[in-house]
């Protein structure tokens, strides 16, 4: 595919809002020099999420840090003719080279799921590695934008507060735990059951990132369409076990990388856009949060120039929803309270 098409694609649909930076007044090479760092770029979603930002023009300096194999990666994403410059960092001794600077740094490092487990199975392994990379963030660029993708979500984010907390550096309005794959799903899922032009779908979807937690409030859903309780009930359940869909389907092969890639950057694109200014810029993400008696929650939050602006409500549920709300309370506080214990005592 030519490099005017996959930017083309990115400015009209995969990135929504990307053109409308642009009428707003960023033409390319024009907006603020932003530097995007991925740590676990050579991964199933680490690569794929690469060549996104390598296509945002909102990005001046990209770097590709990861245990192994970022070089390759990085020459290769390099050659394309966009705005950033890129460059690759291998092994712990350079990941404070890849951080420094950095403006938003987005996470997908850690292991995947196979067939048969739960997030939180991912715990044991990717709780150390989002510990060691944040304490690193703390240290060379404090003032980050951190975009969370490694599950378990509803722990890890909690583990880089802490850990966030410790350091002193803690910043409530720049950490984000990314759920943007949860309301990708819904949307898409949406537009099939009601016949709607996806490119108009929005639905708002709330909780946390794991099952039951994570709860769309399709009757939010936009725009609207007449659909029964069975049929919002199996929309629900097909959101919720969306990952799960695609760790079957790969059968061994990992979970969802390319449409997390895809939401990965769509989630980064918009703080990029509030750190540079531009208003109304809303998506949903795990945030602490006053919404409910959790502290964090994912609902949709207002970007702006210092992270979060605001983490708005709710709104009206019906009594479907608020039942879903009650039921993945307990399971989130005990995923919230694991993460937090494990960077208290390691
Ligand atoms: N938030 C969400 O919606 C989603 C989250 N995920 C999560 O994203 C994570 C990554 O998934 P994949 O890319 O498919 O896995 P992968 O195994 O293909 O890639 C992970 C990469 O992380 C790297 N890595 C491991 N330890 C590291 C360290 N200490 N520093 C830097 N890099 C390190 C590995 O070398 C590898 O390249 C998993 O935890 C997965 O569960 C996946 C899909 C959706
Ligand atoms: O299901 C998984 O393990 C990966 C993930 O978070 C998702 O695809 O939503």
């Amino acid at each position: 595919m030519r490099t005017s098409m996959l930017k083309s694609i990115v400015r009209r649909s995969s990135v929504p809002g990307v053109s409308s930076v642009s009428r707003r007044g960023f033409a390319s090479g024009s907006a603020p020099e932003r530097k995007v760092a991925v740590l676990g770029a050579a991964g199933g979603i680490g690569q794929p999420l690469s060549l996104l930002m390598k296509l945002n023009p909102l990005v001046s300096r990209l770097a590709l840090y990861d245990i192994a194999g970022t070089p390759g990666v990085a020459a290769d994403v390099s050659h394309i003719n966009t705005r950033s410059e890129v460059a690759g960092f291998a092994g712990e001794e350079q990941l404070g080279q890849a951080l420094e600077g950095a403006d938003v740094v987005i996470i997908p490092a850690g292991v995947p799921r196979k067939p048969g487990m739960t997030r939180d199975d991912l715990f044991n392994i990717n709780a150390g590695i989002v510990k060691s990379l944040c304490t690193a963030i703390a240290k060379y660029c404090p003032h980050a934008l951190v975009n969370m993708i490694s599950n378990p979500v509803n722990s890890t984010v909690p583990i880089a507060a802490e850990v966030f907390k410790k350091a002193g550096t803690y910043d409530e309005k720049r950490l984000f735990g990314v759920t943007t794959l949860d309301v990708v799903r819904a949307k898409t899922f949406y537009a099939g059951k009601a016949r709607a032009n996806v490119a108009d779908v929005n639905v708002p979807v709330v909780g946390g990132h794991a099952g039951i937690t994570i709860l769309p409030l399709f009757s939010q859903a936009t725009p609207t369409a007449n659909l029964s309780d069975e049929e919002i009930e199996a929309l629900t359940k097909r959101t919720q076990d969306g990952g799960t869909e695609v760790v079957e389907a790969k059968a061994g092969k990992g979970s969802a990388t390319l449409s997390m890639a895809y939401a990965g950057a769509i989630f980064a694109d918009a703080c990029l856009k509030g750190l540079n200014g531009v208003p109304d810029v809303v998506e949903c993400s795990f945030v602490q949060s006053n919404v409910t008696e959790l502290p964090f929650f994912a609902s949709k939050v207002r970007l702006g120039k210092n992270g979060v602006e605001e983490v708005l409500g709710l709104g009206q549920l019906t009594d479907y929803e608020k039942k879903g709300l009650e039921a993945l309370k307990p399971e989130l506080l005990s995923s919230i309270e694991k993460g937090i214990k494990f960077a208290n005592a390691n």
